[in-house]
Protein backbone atom coordinates (compact mmCIF):
# COMPACT_ATOMS: atom_id res chain seq x y z
CA UNK A 1 0.00 0.00 0.00
CA UNK A 2 1.29 3.45 -0.37
CA UNK A 3 0.34 5.17 3.15
CA UNK A 4 -0.78 9.01 3.08
CA UNK A 5 -0.38 10.97 6.58
CA UNK A 6 -2.56 14.32 7.22
CA UNK A 7 -0.52 17.25 7.40
CA UNK A 8 -0.79 17.62 11.41
CA UNK A 9 0.53 13.70 11.67
CA UNK A 10 3.59 14.52 9.42
CA UNK A 11 4.55 17.59 11.76
CA UNK A 12 4.15 15.99 14.81
CA UNK A 13 6.42 12.94 13.43
CA UNK A 14 8.52 15.46 12.35
CA UNK A 15 8.86 17.28 15.41
CA UNK A 16 9.72 13.81 17.51
CA UNK A 17 11.81 12.68 14.98
CA UNK A 18 14.14 16.13 15.53
CA UNK A 19 14.10 15.89 18.58
CA UNK A 20 16.39 12.98 18.37
CA UNK A 21 18.49 14.23 15.49
CA UNK A 22 20.88 16.94 15.50
CA UNK A 23 19.90 20.24 14.47
CA UNK A 24 18.95 20.75 10.57
CA UNK A 25 19.41 16.82 10.02
CA UNK A 26 15.65 16.20 8.62
CA UNK A 27 16.04 18.81 6.52
CA UNK A 28 19.48 17.86 4.85
CA UNK A 29 17.91 14.47 4.68
CA UNK A 30 15.20 15.94 2.62
CA UNK A 31 17.82 17.79 0.57
CA UNK A 32 19.51 15.19 -0.37
CA UNK A 33 16.78 12.58 -1.41
CA UNK A 34 15.80 15.64 -3.62
CA UNK A 35 18.86 16.42 -5.42
CA UNK A 36 19.53 12.73 -6.20
CA UNK A 37 16.19 12.65 -8.35
CA UNK A 38 17.09 15.77 -9.90
CA UNK A 39 20.79 14.49 -10.39
CA UNK A 40 19.46 10.84 -12.02
CA UNK A 41 16.90 13.00 -14.40
CA UNK A 42 18.88 15.42 -15.35
CA UNK A 43 20.70 14.46 -18.86
CA UNK A 44 24.01 16.02 -16.51
CA UNK A 45 24.43 17.83 -13.98
CA UNK A 46 27.57 19.56 -14.84
CA UNK A 47 26.25 22.77 -16.49
CA UNK A 48 22.86 22.00 -16.29
CA UNK A 49 20.29 25.73 -15.89
CA UNK A 50 18.69 25.09 -12.68
CA UNK A 51 16.23 27.33 -11.71
CA UNK A 52 15.23 27.32 -7.86
CA UNK A 53 11.31 28.86 -6.90
CA UNK A 54 12.09 29.81 -3.61
CA UNK A 55 8.80 30.31 -1.06
CA UNK A 56 9.66 31.78 2.72
CA UNK A 57 9.00 28.95 4.45
CA UNK A 58 11.16 25.19 5.16
CA UNK A 59 10.00 24.00 1.98
CA UNK A 60 12.38 26.74 -0.02
CA UNK A 61 14.95 25.73 2.27
CA UNK A 62 14.81 22.07 1.33
CA UNK A 63 14.75 23.52 -2.34
CA UNK A 64 18.04 25.70 -1.93
CA UNK A 65 19.82 23.21 0.25
CA UNK A 66 19.66 20.80 -2.73
CA UNK A 67 20.36 23.57 -5.33
CA UNK A 68 23.89 23.79 -3.17
CA UNK A 69 24.62 20.06 -3.96
CA UNK A 70 23.68 20.32 -7.63
CA UNK A 71 25.92 23.70 -7.77
CA UNK A 72 28.35 21.90 -5.87
CA UNK A 73 28.58 19.34 -8.95
CA UNK A 74 28.97 22.44 -11.40
CA UNK A 75 24.95 23.26 -12.32
CA UNK A 76 24.44 26.63 -12.82
CA UNK A 77 21.84 27.38 -9.95
CA UNK A 78 19.65 30.38 -9.78
CA UNK A 79 17.03 31.63 -7.16
CA UNK A 80 13.73 33.04 -8.01
CA UNK A 81 12.62 34.33 -4.27
CA UNK A 82 8.99 34.70 -3.85
CA UNK A 83 7.97 37.34 -1.51
CA UNK A 84 10.62 38.96 1.26
CA UNK A 85 11.23 36.25 3.45
CA UNK A 86 14.07 32.96 2.83
CA UNK A 87 15.46 30.41 4.46
CA UNK A 88 18.57 32.33 5.74
CA UNK A 89 20.55 29.48 6.38
CA UNK A 90 19.79 27.80 3.08
CA UNK A 91 20.55 30.44 1.25
CA UNK A 92 23.94 30.77 2.06
CA UNK A 93 24.98 27.52 1.56
CA UNK A 94 23.47 27.79 -1.93
CA UNK A 95 25.95 31.12 -2.46
CA UNK A 96 28.56 29.23 -0.79
CA UNK A 97 27.85 26.62 -3.22
CA UNK A 98 28.18 29.75 -6.33
CA UNK A 99 24.14 29.76 -6.87
CA UNK A 100 22.64 33.42 -7.32
CA UNK A 101 19.78 35.12 -7.70
CA UNK A 102 18.18 35.20 -10.78
CA UNK A 103 19.01 38.52 -12.69
CA UNK A 104 16.31 40.54 -14.74
CA UNK A 105 12.34 39.50 -15.30
CA UNK A 106 11.63 35.45 -13.61
CA UNK A 107 9.92 34.59 -16.57
CA UNK A 108 13.19 34.30 -18.49
CA UNK A 109 15.27 32.36 -16.57
CA UNK A 110 12.36 30.14 -16.12
CA UNK A 111 11.85 29.58 -19.69
CA UNK A 112 15.53 29.37 -19.76
CA UNK A 113 15.84 26.12 -17.61
CA UNK A 114 16.52 22.96 -17.81
CA UNK A 115 14.93 22.27 -14.51
CA UNK A 116 12.48 24.01 -12.42
CA UNK A 117 12.36 23.11 -8.78
CA UNK A 118 9.42 24.42 -7.03
CA UNK A 119 9.93 25.27 -3.44
CA UNK A 120 7.28 27.79 -3.25
CA UNK A 121 5.11 25.90 -0.45
CA UNK A 122 4.68 22.63 0.95
CA UNK A 123 2.96 21.33 3.46
CA UNK A 124 2.78 24.75 5.23
CA UNK A 125 0.60 26.36 2.01
CA UNK A 126 -2.92 27.44 3.01
CA UNK A 127 -5.37 28.14 0.00
CA UNK A 128 -4.92 30.15 -3.13
CA UNK A 129 -1.37 30.83 -3.99
CA UNK A 130 -0.81 34.65 -3.54
CA UNK A 131 1.00 36.83 -5.74
CA UNK A 132 4.05 36.55 -7.07
CA UNK A 133 3.81 32.87 -6.18
CA UNK A 134 0.82 32.29 -8.47
CA UNK A 135 2.15 33.90 -11.52
CA UNK A 136 5.81 31.99 -10.68
CA UNK A 137 3.55 28.68 -10.79
CA UNK A 138 1.82 29.36 -14.10
CA UNK A 139 5.52 30.23 -15.65
CA UNK A 140 7.10 27.11 -14.09
CA UNK A 141 3.53 24.93 -15.51
CA UNK A 142 4.16 26.71 -19.05
CA UNK A 143 8.06 26.30 -19.29
CA UNK A 144 9.68 23.69 -21.54
CA UNK A 145 12.07 22.42 -18.57
CA UNK A 146 11.82 19.80 -16.19
CA UNK A 147 9.65 20.60 -13.27
CA UNK A 148 10.33 18.84 -9.81
CA UNK A 149 7.77 19.50 -6.97
CA UNK A 150 9.33 19.97 -3.32
CA UNK A 151 7.34 17.68 -1.32
CA UNK A 152 4.06 19.01 -2.87
CA UNK A 153 3.26 20.89 -5.72
CA UNK A 154 2.88 24.72 -4.75
CA UNK A 155 -0.70 25.51 -4.91
CA UNK A 156 -1.92 22.33 -3.98
CA UNK A 157 -3.56 21.34 -0.86
CA UNK A 158 -1.27 18.82 1.05
CA UNK A 159 -3.96 17.53 3.04
CA UNK A 160 -7.13 17.33 1.00
CA UNK A 161 -5.84 17.67 -3.08
CA UNK A 162 -7.94 20.74 -3.29
CA UNK A 163 -6.59 23.18 -5.40
CA UNK A 164 -8.12 26.89 -4.72
CA UNK A 165 -5.86 28.97 -7.69
CA UNK A 166 -3.20 28.48 -9.47
CA UNK A 167 -0.99 25.54 -9.25
CA UNK A 168 2.67 23.59 -10.52
CA UNK A 169 1.87 21.19 -13.08
CA UNK A 170 4.91 18.97 -12.03
CA UNK A 171 6.52 16.35 -14.09
CA UNK A 172 7.89 14.73 -10.54
CA UNK A 173 7.08 15.49 -6.74
CA UNK A 174 10.16 14.44 -4.94
CA UNK A 175 8.15 13.79 -1.19
CA UNK A 176 9.70 13.55 2.14
CA UNK A 177 8.33 10.89 4.88
CA UNK A 178 5.07 9.76 4.06
CA UNK A 179 2.70 10.54 1.21
CA UNK A 180 0.32 13.53 1.91
CA UNK A 181 -3.27 12.53 1.14
CA UNK A 182 -3.44 15.31 -1.63
CA UNK A 183 -0.75 14.18 -3.82
CA UNK A 184 -3.47 11.23 -4.29
CA UNK A 185 -6.42 12.81 -4.49
CA UNK A 186 -7.83 15.08 -7.45
CA UNK A 187 -7.66 17.74 -8.14
CA UNK A 188 -3.99 17.63 -6.61
CA UNK A 189 -2.90 14.23 -7.97
CA UNK A 190 -2.76 15.19 -11.06
CA UNK A 191 -0.64 18.38 -10.78
CA UNK A 192 1.90 15.54 -9.14
CA UNK A 193 3.04 14.09 -12.34
CA UNK A 194 5.25 10.93 -11.30
CA UNK A 195 5.52 10.55 -7.16
CA UNK A 196 8.70 9.95 -5.25
CA UNK A 197 8.79 9.23 -1.69
CA UNK A 198 12.27 9.91 0.21
CA UNK A 199 12.70 7.92 3.20
CA UNK A 200 13.27 10.85 6.08
CA UNK A 201 13.57 8.03 8.84
CA UNK A 202 9.62 9.25 10.27
CA UNK A 203 8.68 5.43 10.19
CA UNK A 204 8.07 4.61 13.79
CA UNK A 205 7.21 7.82 14.79
CA UNK A 206 4.41 7.71 12.52
CA UNK A 207 0.94 6.74 13.68
CA UNK A 208 -1.64 4.51 11.23
CA UNK A 209 -2.38 6.22 7.78
CA UNK A 210 -4.91 8.82 6.98
CA UNK A 211 -5.65 7.70 3.40
CA UNK A 212 -4.23 4.71 1.40
CA UNK A 213 -3.60 3.51 -2.11
CA UNK A 214 -3.51 0.15 -2.79
CA UNK A 215 -0.31 -0.98 -5.31
CA UNK A 216 -1.24 -4.12 -7.56
CA UNK A 217 0.22 -6.66 -4.79
CA UNK A 218 -2.60 -5.23 -2.67
CA UNK A 219 -5.69 -6.35 -4.92
CA UNK A 220 -6.38 -9.59 -3.62
CA UNK A 221 -9.50 -10.91 -5.14
CA UNK A 222 -11.22 -14.14 -3.73
CA UNK A 223 -9.60 -17.42 -5.38
CA UNK A 224 -11.54 -20.69 -5.69
CA UNK A 225 -9.87 -23.27 -4.13
CA UNK A 226 -9.88 -27.24 -4.90
CA UNK A 227 -13.18 -27.51 -2.51
CA UNK A 228 -15.13 -24.68 -4.20
CA UNK A 229 -18.36 -25.18 -6.13
CA UNK A 230 -20.68 -22.57 -7.51
CA UNK A 231 -22.48 -22.07 -4.35
CA UNK A 232 -19.07 -21.50 -2.03
CA UNK A 233 -17.89 -19.30 -4.30
CA UNK A 234 -20.85 -16.84 -3.24
CA UNK A 235 -24.45 -16.04 -5.39
CA UNK A 236 -25.00 -12.53 -6.05
CA UNK A 237 -28.08 -11.28 -6.89
CA UNK A 238 -28.84 -8.13 -8.97
CA UNK A 239 -32.24 -6.06 -8.64
CA UNK A 240 -32.12 -3.68 -11.28
CA UNK A 241 -33.62 -2.50 -14.38
CA UNK A 242 -37.37 -1.63 -15.38
CA UNK A 243 -39.60 -1.17 -18.62
CA UNK A 244 -37.59 2.43 -18.43
CA UNK A 245 -33.98 1.38 -18.17
CA UNK A 246 -32.75 -1.98 -19.75
CA UNK A 247 -29.30 -1.54 -20.77
CA UNK A 248 -28.21 -0.78 -16.90
CA UNK A 249 -29.40 -4.47 -16.39
CA UNK A 250 -27.18 -5.93 -18.76
CA UNK A 251 -24.18 -3.89 -17.31
CA UNK A 252 -24.18 -4.52 -13.96
CA UNK A 253 -25.31 -8.23 -14.25
CA UNK A 254 -22.12 -8.23 -16.62
CA UNK A 255 -19.72 -6.64 -14.09
CA UNK A 256 -21.23 -9.43 -11.79
CA UNK A 257 -20.80 -12.67 -14.77
CA UNK A 258 -17.01 -11.55 -14.69
CA UNK A 259 -16.57 -10.42 -11.53
CA UNK A 260 -16.14 -13.74 -10.06
CA UNK A 261 -19.12 -15.16 -8.45
CA UNK A 262 -19.90 -18.74 -8.90
CA UNK A 263 -23.58 -17.94 -9.65
CA UNK A 264 -25.26 -14.74 -10.59
CA UNK A 265 -29.06 -14.14 -9.94
CA UNK A 266 -30.83 -11.48 -11.68
CA UNK A 267 -34.76 -10.23 -10.68
CA UNK A 268 -36.69 -7.86 -12.36
CA UNK A 269 -39.44 -7.20 -14.25
CA UNK A 270 -40.45 -8.92 -17.45
CA UNK A 271 -38.63 -7.26 -20.01
CA UNK A 272 -35.03 -6.52 -18.68
CA UNK A 273 -35.16 -10.31 -17.80
CA UNK A 274 -35.30 -10.89 -21.22
CA UNK A 275 -32.90 -9.09 -22.36
CA UNK A 276 -30.30 -10.56 -19.53
CA UNK A 277 -31.32 -14.06 -20.88
CA UNK A 278 -29.96 -13.14 -24.36
CA UNK A 279 -26.74 -11.43 -23.22
CA UNK A 280 -26.05 -13.76 -20.37
CA UNK A 281 -27.22 -17.28 -20.64
CA UNK A 282 -25.90 -18.14 -17.37
CA UNK A 283 -27.52 -16.43 -15.27
CA UNK A 284 -30.90 -17.66 -13.35
CA UNK A 285 -33.56 -14.99 -13.82
CA UNK A 286 -36.57 -14.47 -12.04
CA UNK A 287 -39.21 -11.95 -13.13
CA UNK A 288 -41.39 -10.09 -10.45
CA UNK A 289 -44.41 -8.37 -10.90
CA UNK A 290 -44.32 -4.85 -11.71
CA UNK A 291 -46.01 -2.38 -8.77
CA UNK A 292 -45.10 -1.82 -5.09
CA UNK A 293 -44.16 -5.56 -3.24
CA UNK A 294 -43.78 -6.87 0.30
CA UNK A 295 -40.99 -8.09 2.12
CA UNK A 296 -41.47 -11.52 0.53
CA UNK A 297 -40.95 -10.87 -2.96
CA UNK A 298 -36.94 -11.83 -2.89
CA UNK A 299 -37.83 -15.34 -1.76
CA UNK A 300 -38.91 -16.71 -5.43
CA UNK A 301 -35.15 -15.17 -6.30
CA UNK A 302 -33.59 -18.16 -4.31
CA UNK A 303 -30.40 -17.64 -2.27
CA UNK A 304 -27.79 -15.04 -2.49
CA UNK A 305 -24.86 -14.17 -0.27
CA UNK A 306 -24.96 -10.48 -1.60
CA UNK A 307 -27.22 -8.43 -2.82
CA UNK A 308 -26.78 -5.38 -5.62
CA UNK A 309 -29.72 -3.08 -6.01
CA UNK A 310 -30.50 -0.16 -8.24
CA UNK A 311 -29.20 0.33 -11.54
CA UNK A 312 -32.04 1.58 -13.88
CA UNK A 313 -34.48 0.58 -10.91
CA UNK A 314 -36.71 3.33 -11.26
CA UNK A 315 -37.49 5.72 -8.11
CA UNK A 316 -41.40 4.77 -7.81
CA UNK A 317 -42.81 3.22 -5.00
CA UNK A 318 -41.91 -0.93 -6.77
CA UNK A 319 -38.59 0.14 -6.71
CA UNK A 320 -38.38 1.48 -2.83
CA UNK A 321 -40.71 -1.69 -2.21
CA UNK A 322 -37.42 -3.72 -3.51
CA UNK A 323 -34.97 -1.91 -1.75
CA UNK A 324 -37.12 -2.31 1.16
CA UNK A 325 -36.71 -5.92 1.31
CA UNK A 326 -33.38 -5.81 0.50
CA UNK A 327 -31.90 -4.20 2.65
CA UNK A 328 -34.04 -5.65 5.58
CA UNK A 329 -32.16 -8.96 4.66
CA UNK A 330 -28.89 -9.58 7.10
CA UNK A 331 -26.97 -9.84 3.52
CA UNK A 332 -24.44 -7.18 2.51
CA UNK A 333 -26.21 -4.95 0.16
CA UNK A 334 -24.74 -2.59 -2.74
CA UNK A 335 -27.21 0.29 -3.85
CA UNK A 336 -26.20 2.76 -6.79
CA UNK A 337 -27.83 4.57 -8.73
CA UNK A 338 -31.74 4.98 -9.06
CA UNK A 339 -31.68 3.26 -5.31
CA UNK A 340 -29.51 5.81 -4.06
CA UNK A 341 -31.96 8.37 -5.26
CA UNK A 342 -34.82 6.73 -3.61
CA UNK A 343 -32.49 6.30 -0.10
CA UNK A 344 -32.29 10.00 -0.62
CA UNK A 345 -35.90 9.47 0.68
CA UNK A 346 -35.36 6.34 2.80
CA UNK A 347 -32.22 6.83 4.87
CA UNK A 348 -34.07 4.94 7.31
CA UNK A 349 -33.53 1.88 5.74
CA UNK A 350 -29.84 2.65 6.17
CA UNK A 351 -30.64 1.18 9.54
CA UNK A 352 -29.43 -2.53 9.64
CA UNK A 353 -26.89 -4.20 10.86
CA UNK A 354 -24.95 -6.21 7.98
CA UNK A 355 -22.92 -4.13 5.31
CA UNK A 356 -23.88 -1.57 3.29
CA UNK A 357 -21.68 -0.40 0.68
CA UNK A 358 -23.25 2.43 -1.63
CA UNK A 359 -21.55 3.92 -4.71
CA UNK A 360 -22.50 7.40 -5.27
CA UNK A 361 -21.09 9.83 -8.20
CA UNK A 362 -20.84 13.25 -6.58
CA UNK A 363 -24.49 14.12 -7.82
CA UNK A 364 -26.07 11.09 -5.70
CA UNK A 365 -24.32 11.71 -3.18
CA UNK A 366 -25.07 15.62 -2.94
CA UNK A 367 -29.00 14.23 -2.69
CA UNK A 368 -28.26 12.01 0.03
CA UNK A 369 -26.31 14.06 2.16
CA UNK A 370 -27.57 17.43 1.32
CA UNK A 371 -23.86 18.78 0.08
CA UNK A 372 -23.48 21.18 -2.94
CA UNK A 373 -22.31 19.03 -5.44
CA UNK A 374 -19.64 21.58 -6.28
CA UNK A 375 -18.02 21.40 -2.19
CA UNK A 376 -18.70 17.45 -2.67
CA UNK A 377 -16.03 17.45 -5.79
CA UNK A 378 -14.12 20.39 -4.36
CA UNK A 379 -13.41 18.19 -1.31
CA UNK A 380 -14.10 14.80 -1.75
CA UNK A 381 -11.96 13.62 1.06
CA UNK A 382 -13.98 15.56 3.71
CA UNK A 383 -17.24 14.93 2.00
CA UNK A 384 -16.65 10.57 1.40
CA UNK A 385 -16.26 10.42 5.15
CA UNK A 386 -18.38 12.49 6.46
CA UNK A 387 -21.15 10.35 4.04
CA UNK A 388 -19.57 7.10 5.12
CA UNK A 389 -20.32 8.15 9.48
CA UNK A 390 -23.87 9.74 8.72
CA UNK A 391 -24.96 7.05 6.66
CA UNK A 392 -23.46 4.27 8.58
CA UNK A 393 -22.48 2.66 5.00
CA UNK A 394 -19.07 1.54 3.34
CA UNK A 395 -19.30 4.75 0.65
CA UNK A 396 -17.70 4.78 -2.68
CA UNK A 397 -17.56 8.61 -3.96
CA UNK A 398 -17.27 8.08 -8.16
CA UNK A 399 -15.69 10.60 -10.05
CA UNK A 400 -11.94 11.42 -10.99
CA UNK A 401 -9.56 9.45 -8.44
CA UNK A 402 -12.78 7.51 -6.65
CA UNK A 403 -12.53 7.23 -3.11
CA UNK A 404 -13.85 4.90 -0.78
CA UNK A 405 -14.56 5.51 2.76
CA UNK A 406 -15.55 3.62 6.39
CA UNK A 407 -16.12 4.48 9.52
CA UNK A 408 -12.39 4.33 11.78
CA UNK A 409 -10.40 3.11 9.05
CA UNK A 410 -7.96 4.91 6.64
CA UNK A 411 -9.73 6.47 3.08
CA UNK A 412 -8.84 4.20 0.05
CA UNK A 413 -7.82 5.88 -2.96
CA UNK A 414 -8.35 3.99 -6.22
CA UNK A 415 -5.05 4.67 -8.28
CA UNK A 416 -6.67 3.00 -11.58
CA UNK A 417 -9.07 5.84 -12.31
CA UNK A 418 -9.22 6.81 -16.19
CA UNK A 419 -10.76 9.45 -17.45
CA UNK A 420 -12.12 7.01 -20.15
CA UNK A 421 -14.43 5.62 -17.63
CA UNK A 422 -16.64 8.48 -18.09
CA UNK A 423 -18.71 7.46 -20.31
CA UNK A 424 -22.77 6.22 -19.58
CA UNK A 425 -23.05 2.73 -18.01
CA UNK A 426 -19.39 2.09 -16.30
CA UNK A 427 -21.08 3.16 -13.19
CA UNK A 428 -23.20 -0.30 -13.64
CA UNK A 429 -20.79 -2.16 -14.25
CA UNK A 430 -19.01 -1.54 -11.36
CA UNK A 431 -21.57 -2.03 -9.00
CA UNK A 432 -22.35 -5.61 -10.41
CA UNK A 433 -18.64 -6.15 -9.83
CA UNK A 434 -18.21 -5.04 -6.47
CA UNK A 435 -21.61 -7.25 -5.36
CA UNK A 436 -19.45 -10.31 -7.08
CA UNK A 437 -16.50 -9.51 -4.64
CA UNK A 438 -18.87 -9.14 -1.49
CA UNK A 439 -20.94 -12.65 -2.80
CA UNK A 440 -17.00 -13.99 -2.65
CA UNK A 441 -16.40 -12.82 1.18
CA UNK A 442 -14.36 -9.99 0.81
CA UNK A 443 -15.32 -7.51 3.58
CA UNK A 444 -16.93 -4.26 2.14
CA UNK A 445 -14.08 -2.07 2.10
CA UNK A 446 -12.19 -4.68 0.55
CA UNK A 447 -14.46 -5.27 -2.14
CA UNK A 448 -15.79 -1.71 -2.98
CA UNK A 449 -11.47 -1.12 -3.59
CA UNK A 450 -10.49 -4.24 -5.18
CA UNK A 451 -13.66 -3.46 -7.50
CA UNK A 452 -12.76 -0.03 -8.00
CA UNK A 453 -9.53 -0.92 -8.77
CA UNK A 454 -10.07 -4.11 -11.59
CA UNK A 455 -12.83 -1.58 -12.81
CA UNK A 456 -10.23 1.32 -13.90
CA UNK A 457 -7.73 -1.56 -14.85
CA UNK A 458 -10.08 -2.78 -17.20
CA UNK A 459 -11.11 0.36 -18.64
CA UNK A 460 -7.55 0.80 -19.61
CA UNK A 461 -7.06 -2.51 -21.34
CA UNK A 462 -9.51 -1.81 -23.09
CA UNK A 463 -8.64 1.61 -24.44
CA UNK A 464 -5.21 0.70 -25.14
CA UNK A 465 -4.91 -3.34 -25.22
CA UNK A 466 -1.24 -3.29 -24.64
CA UNK A 467 1.61 -0.45 -23.97
CA UNK A 468 2.68 0.72 -26.81
CA UNK A 469 -1.26 0.87 -28.19
CA UNK A 470 -2.58 4.70 -28.35
CA UNK A 471 -5.80 5.38 -26.52
CA UNK A 472 -9.09 4.49 -27.79
CA UNK A 473 -12.60 5.69 -26.97
CA UNK A 474 -14.12 2.86 -24.80
CA UNK A 475 -18.10 1.79 -23.91
CA UNK A 476 -19.17 -0.03 -20.72
CA UNK A 477 -19.68 -3.28 -22.76
CA UNK A 478 -16.07 -2.85 -23.54
CA UNK A 479 -15.04 -2.91 -19.82
CA UNK A 480 -17.09 -5.67 -19.39
CA UNK A 481 -15.39 -7.82 -21.61
CA UNK A 482 -11.81 -6.89 -20.61
CA UNK A 483 -12.33 -7.37 -16.97
CA UNK A 484 -11.04 -10.87 -17.10
CA UNK A 485 -7.65 -9.57 -18.35
CA UNK A 486 -7.62 -7.17 -15.76
CA UNK A 487 -8.00 -10.01 -13.46
CA UNK A 488 -5.13 -11.73 -15.11
CA UNK A 489 -2.57 -8.93 -15.13
CA UNK A 490 -2.89 -8.74 -11.28
CA UNK A 491 0.70 -10.31 -9.64
N1 LIG B 1 9.02 20.20 9.39
C1 LIG B 1 10.17 19.53 9.13
O1 LIG B 1 10.86 19.08 9.95
C2 LIG B 1 10.57 19.31 7.75
C3 LIG B 1 10.01 20.06 6.76
N2 LIG B 1 10.39 19.92 5.53
C4 LIG B 1 9.90 20.85 4.54
O2 LIG B 1 9.23 21.93 5.13
C5 LIG B 1 7.99 22.13 4.51
C6 LIG B 1 7.06 22.81 5.46
O3 LIG B 1 7.66 24.05 5.78
P1 LIG B 1 6.87 25.26 6.44
O4 LIG B 1 6.13 24.80 7.59
O5 LIG B 1 7.85 26.35 6.62
O6 LIG B 1 5.82 25.65 5.34
P2 LIG B 1 5.96 25.92 3.76
O7 LIG B 1 7.33 26.22 3.37
O8 LIG B 1 5.24 24.83 3.08
O9 LIG B 1 5.05 27.19 3.58
C7 LIG B 1 5.15 28.30 4.43
C8 LIG B 1 5.46 29.56 3.66
O10 LIG B 1 4.58 29.73 2.57
C9 LIG B 1 3.83 30.91 2.71
N3 LIG B 1 2.48 30.63 2.19
C10 LIG B 1 1.54 29.81 2.73
N4 LIG B 1 0.44 29.79 1.96
C11 LIG B 1 0.69 30.59 0.90
C12 LIG B 1 -0.08 31.00 -0.23
N5 LIG B 1 -1.31 30.54 -0.44
N6 LIG B 1 0.47 31.86 -1.12
C13 LIG B 1 1.72 32.32 -0.92
N7 LIG B 1 2.49 31.99 0.15
C14 LIG B 1 1.99 31.13 1.04
C15 LIG B 1 3.90 31.27 4.15
O11 LIG B 1 3.73 32.67 4.32
C16 LIG B 1 5.31 30.79 4.51
O12 LIG B 1 6.27 31.72 4.11
C17 LIG B 1 7.59 20.77 4.06
O13 LIG B 1 6.63 20.78 3.03
C18 LIG B 1 8.93 20.21 3.60
O14 LIG B 1 9.20 20.64 2.29
C19 LIG B 1 11.47 19.03 5.15
O15 LIG B 1 12.64 19.76 5.17
C20 LIG B 1 11.59 17.87 6.07
C21 LIG B 1 11.63 18.30 7.48
N1 LIG C 1 -12.92 12.17 -14.75
C1 LIG C 1 -12.95 10.89 -14.39
N2 LIG C 1 -11.79 10.23 -14.15
C2 LIG C 1 -11.81 8.93 -13.81
N3 LIG C 1 -12.95 8.19 -13.67
C3 LIG C 1 -14.11 8.80 -13.88
C4 LIG C 1 -14.18 10.17 -14.23
N4 LIG C 1 -15.48 10.49 -14.37
C5 LIG C 1 -16.18 9.37 -14.11
N5 LIG C 1 -15.37 8.35 -13.81
C6 LIG C 1 -15.76 6.96 -13.48
O1 LIG C 1 -16.71 6.51 -14.43
C7 LIG C 1 -17.73 5.74 -13.81
C8 LIG C 1 -19.06 6.43 -14.08
O2 LIG C 1 -20.05 5.95 -13.25
P1 LIG C 1 -21.47 6.67 -13.11
O3 LIG C 1 -21.30 8.13 -12.87
O4 LIG C 1 -22.25 5.90 -12.15
O5 LIG C 1 -22.06 6.53 -14.59
P2 LIG C 1 -23.29 5.63 -15.09
O6 LIG C 1 -24.39 5.87 -14.14
O7 LIG C 1 -23.57 6.17 -16.46
O8 LIG C 1 -22.83 4.22 -15.12
C9 LIG C 1 -17.33 5.65 -12.35
O9 LIG C 1 -16.57 4.48 -12.12
C10 LIG C 1 -16.47 6.88 -12.15
O10 LIG C 1 -15.55 6.76 -11.09
K1 LIG D 1 6.49 22.84 -3.41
Amino acid sequence: MRYAHEVGKVRAAERALMARLPEGALMQRAAAGLASVCARVLPAVYGARVVLLVGGGDNGGDALYAGARLARRGARVHVVQAGSKIHEAGFAALRAAGGRPAAGDPADAIAGADLIVDGLTGIGGTGALREPHARLAALASEAPGLVIACDVPSGVDAGTGEVAGEAVHADITVTFGTHKPGLLIDPGASHCGVVELVDIGLGDDLPDPDVVAARPADVRPPEPGPESDKYRRGVVGVLAGGDAYTGAAVLSTGGAVHGGAGMVRFASVAHPVELVRQHWPEVVTTVIEPGAHDAKVLERVGRVQAWVAGPGLGTGDAAESLLEAVLSTDLPVLVDADGLTVLARRRDLLLRPAPTVLTPHAGELSRLIGAPREDIEARRLEHVRRAAAELSATVLLKGSTTLIAEQDRPVRVNPTGTPRLATAGTGDVLSGLIGALLAGGLPALDAAAAGAYLHGLAARLASAPHPDAAEAPISAQDVVTALPEAFRSLP
